[in-house]
């Protein structure tokens, strides 16, 4: 019997044992048909190789080697392989190279085990030697007493008004130049990040102010040219420019590291502005230097509608559907005069990600980077995107900046691109370890994917001093960091190490997203040297794991160093302290429980919406509305029908299953189910991508049953749109999922889902109450096939049964309020929360 509620320690523990066993392909189906037991061993069995990007053994030493351990000392999941997958959005093809073992999605790693033992207690607040590191060149101990100097570099302006600051390179004679403050471009989001009240500008200015005031009295005068009192400026040092005993010397001419205003009380904030202009002036003029390429802004004439290929109907826009998403598009909050809806909130928020839609995507994280930054400029927080530039991005320009920074070991050039779209700054991070990866963006071996991640972190927290958006950069102050999964949780570490531990970057907050804590970045100790971060930082990434041993942790450390925490649902937040759910990382979870949020992610209005999208406007779809749910719904099921050359009919219920082929979303257990399900007078389609004995299995079920199942593998954003469309029923039986995407993309198309109920997916999936008439679908509490099944059948009787109750389950679904913009203002929470946070 189906219990619609249970505890979410029994789902947790449930799930969790049944990832730690190997799947039961006999599970007695409730409704079993004739065939019932048809074998299921006819596919081929799991492979059991080694879990990619595990933990390694120190001792496993050269590069290039995965975990020594071996799987078996791993549970079942964990050490199911997580193959790469292709990225770009909507034709990407999947490439697989017998001779590059894949890593995973996420690179370099799995976590392990279900056994560990206590973490050590995270020390962020002990003690350091202050050592100082100067974009992470690290000064000898002798100098330590000047650590709080300020470096005096080294800042060149591309063209004497553009408002940019960048730092030179080859260049004899350095000087630092205050720039002078330029009128937006129009088309640049600068208005609406210097029109809004800055609530910390202020306090912050008078904070550095009076500091500034008081230091400076004490202080020697500079003797360099540093005339211009901006501490982010003087901060930043070109990493390969001159190393350690330059700096040295030079800072320690210098004792006022904070005593300046700060470049972005200059660049970036109202109340600030005239103080700014009164430096400016004083300032010396800036030489005149011959333009680069300069950043020319020209991202107004840049259409997103144009680029994703649609034109609204008039039909849509009369309906308000703009405005559906809440707050409205960007350009109707530039002209409403009642300010932003952040109000005094409004803040820098730079989100880094390692995927964004609809350039480069493998999964949810991709939507998440698209589409929630979209939401918090509509709240008028001047917001950018800053994500590696894996392919030739047309509306992305070169903004002629080059940088170098340390990976490895390597000395790495990086250049920065640029494009303004939807009120949002995307900045692509260009270097040649990026570049061409973009079928394969988590590709290659732990150190190779470990190696993008530090150079991809290290770039992206200085963005907001080189990229000018709008002609203006960031500028450090009311700035926040929005960090996402393992891949970018070592930039929590570096604002820390590098700046804020020196006195630098003292108004910058970063937090961290838990989109997925199952990957984590595990590395052997003996390669914490190629973060380039000081020795001390060690502890805060070692971690012992009773399988691999003691290894060093990315999002570990990551977790400790933000400053806040968002976990992408409430449900996985408590699954997170579990030893089950937390994998390994749960102690540190719960040790860092009172900085962590749970907020349910949001979906994006324009992307996944029946009214408008995109993929529905041919080959027989169509668009529709709750007003033309039935026909617009009937019409996409046949056109689907007929496009995966399935029997075009209505009466027949069509059951979909969208999603990465791997452990977590418990394809095998549809398998395991398949007997009964190909009993049923069903249509099944499949469509995924990744672990290739799950991907032989969807092939074979096709060819096995083909009057009724489709399994299509491979990476396609329209399929997704049209099976999500034209299904009656999503199925999701996921063994873990943090806040899942499919559920809720599902239930604004008016498709029901059937989903375990772990996660997100228990948070937003209520189930059917017939007697209520209430819920969203169907739930079942372990992931096993019996469970699915019993869930399934009911889900199939009301279905062909009940047809208002049916009718009244979409409705619900479509009627939710799904969007970005309640996350949103969730999120800027959260922010706000970092930023008064000392
Ligand atoms: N073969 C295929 N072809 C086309 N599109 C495909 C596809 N396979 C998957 N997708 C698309 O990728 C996205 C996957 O979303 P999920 O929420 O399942 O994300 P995922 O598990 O990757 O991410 C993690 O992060 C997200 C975001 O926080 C969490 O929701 C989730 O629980 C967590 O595991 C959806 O847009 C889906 O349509």
């Amino acid at each position: 019997m189906l219990s619609a509620v249970a505890s979410p320690a029994s789902f947790l523990a449930l799930a969790s044992a049944s990832r730690r066993q190997p799947r039961v392909s006999t599970a007695p189906p409730l409704h079993a048909g004739a065939n019932r037991c048809l074998a299921l061993h006819h596919w081929p069995p799991p492979q059991r190789t080694a879990r990619d990007g595990a933990v390694v053994r120190a001792e496993a030493g050269a590069a290039g080697k995965k975990d020594a351990r071996g799987d078996d000392a791993a549970p079942a999941a964990a050490r199911q392989p997580r193959l790469r997958r292709g990225g770009a959005a909507g034709k990407v093809a999947k490439r697989r190279d017998p001779a590059v073992r894949p890593v995973d999605r996420y690179g370099s790693g799995d976590a392990a085990g279900t056994a560990h033992q206590s973490p050590p207690t995270p020390r962020q607040d002990a003690p350091q030697p202050r050592v100082p590191i100067l974009n992470g060149v690290l000064v000898s101990g002798e100098d330590k007493s000047i650590v709080t100097a300020p470096p005096t570099k080294i800042v060149k302006v591309p063209t004497p008004d553009s408002g940019a600051i960048l730092t030179a390179r080859n260049k004899a004679a350095e000087s630092i130049v205050l720039v002078k403050k330029t009128p937006p471009p129009s088309g640049s989001n600068f208005a609406s990040s210097v029109s809004a009240p800055r609530s910390n500008t202020a306090s912050n200015v008078e904070l550095v102010e009076k500091k500034g005031a008081e230091i400076a009295k004490e202080a020697p005068k500079p003797k360099s040219s540093v005339s211009a009192p901006r501490s982010d400026i003087v901060g930043h040092v070109e990493p390969a420019e001159k190393k350690g005993a330059d700096i040295v010397k030079e800072a320690s001419k210098l004792k006022t590291p904070v005593t300046a205003p700060r470049s972005d009380t200059v660049n970036n904030l109202e109340p600030a502005e005239k103080k700014g202009a009164d430096i400016v002036k004083e300032a010396p003029k800036p030489k005149t230097l011959p333009p680069p390429a300069a950043p020319t802004v020209q991202e107004a004439a840049w259409d997103f509608k144009k680029y994703i290929g649609f034109e609204e109907s008039a039909e849509v826009k009369d309906n308000g559907l703009a405005a559906a998403d809440g707050a409205g598009s960007f350009e109707d909050h530039q002209n409403n005069h009642s300010g932003p809806l952040a109000g005094e909130n409004v803040m820098n928020v730079i989100v880094v990600a390692a995927e964004c839609s609809p350039w480069c995507k493998t999964g949810g994280l991709g939507d998440v980077a698209g589409a929630l930054p979209k939401a918090l400029a509509r709240r008028g927080h001047r917001v950018m995107v800053v994500v590696p530039r894996y392919g030739d991005y047309q509306e992305a320009y070169d903004l002629g900046i080059r940088k170098y920074y340390k990976a490895a070991g390597q000395d790495l050039e990086v250049n920065y691109f640029h494009a303004y779209i939807d009120g949002v700054d995307f900045v692509f991070i260009d270097a040649p370890l990026f570049r061409h990866r973009q079928g394969d963006i988590y590709g290659g071996s732990r150190q190779e994917i470990m190696k993008r991640m530090i150079l991809f972190c290290k770039a992206a927290v200085e963005v907001p001093w080189h990229v000018p958006c709008g002609g203006v950069p960031y500028g450090d102050g009311n700035l926040v960091f929005i960090a996402n999964d393992w891949h970018t949780a070592l930039l929590p570490v570096y604002l820390k190490a590098y700046y804020r531990d020196h006195g630098l970057m003292q108004y910058t907050r970063s937090v961290l997203v838990i989109h997925n804590i199952a990957h984590q970045g595990r590395g052997p100790v003996d390669e914490f040297p190629f973060t380039d971060l000081p020795e001390h930082y060690l502890e805060h990434f070692k971690l012992y794991d009773p399988v691999g041993g003691e290894h060093a942790n990315y999002f570990a450390a990551g977790l400790k160093m933000a400053d806040q925490v968002v976990a992408v649902s409430r449900g996985y937040l408590w699954e997170l302290k579990t030893v089950e759910g937390g994998w390994g990382l749960h102690d540190i979870i719960r040790q860092n429980d009172w900085k962590i949020n749970g907020i349910v992610n949001g979906i994006d209005n324009k992307e996944w919406n029946p009214e408008v999208d995109v993929h529905l406007q041919s080959d027989g779809y169509t668009n529709y509305s709750l007003r033309t749910l039935d026909a617009g719904k009937r019409q996409c099921k046949a056109s689907l029908q007929r496009e995966l050359g399935l029997q075009v009919r209505d009466d027949v219920p069509l059951i979909g299953f969208i999603g990465r082929l791997d452990g977590q979303k418990g394809v095998e257990i549809i398998g395991d189910a398949m007997p009964w399900i190909v009993s049923q007078d069903v249509q099944l389609v499949m469509l995924g991508t990744g672990r290739s004995d799950l991907e032989q299995m969807l092939q074979h079920f096709e060819w096995q049953h083909k009057d009724k199942v489709r399994g299509w593998v491979g990476f396609s954003v329209p399929m997704a749109h049209r099976i999500t469309a034209g299904v009656d029923v999503l199925v999701m039986p996921s063994r873990f999922e943090p806040c899942g995407l499919n559920q809720l993309y599902a239930m604004a198309y008016g498709t029901v889902p059937v989903v375990h109920a772990v996660g997100g997916l228990r948070d937003t999936v209520s189930p059917f109450d017939p007697f209520g008439d209430s819920g969203l679908g169907w739930t079942f509490d372990r992931a096993e096939a019996h469970k699915l099944i019993e869930a399934l059948g009911h889900c199939l009787d009301t279905y062909r049964n009940y047809r208002e109750s049916w009718r009244g389950l979409q409705q619900r679904g479509m009627s939710q309020d799904f969007s970005w913009d309640h996350a949103a203002q969730l999120y800027e929470d959260v922010l706000v929360k970092a930023k008064y946070q000392w």
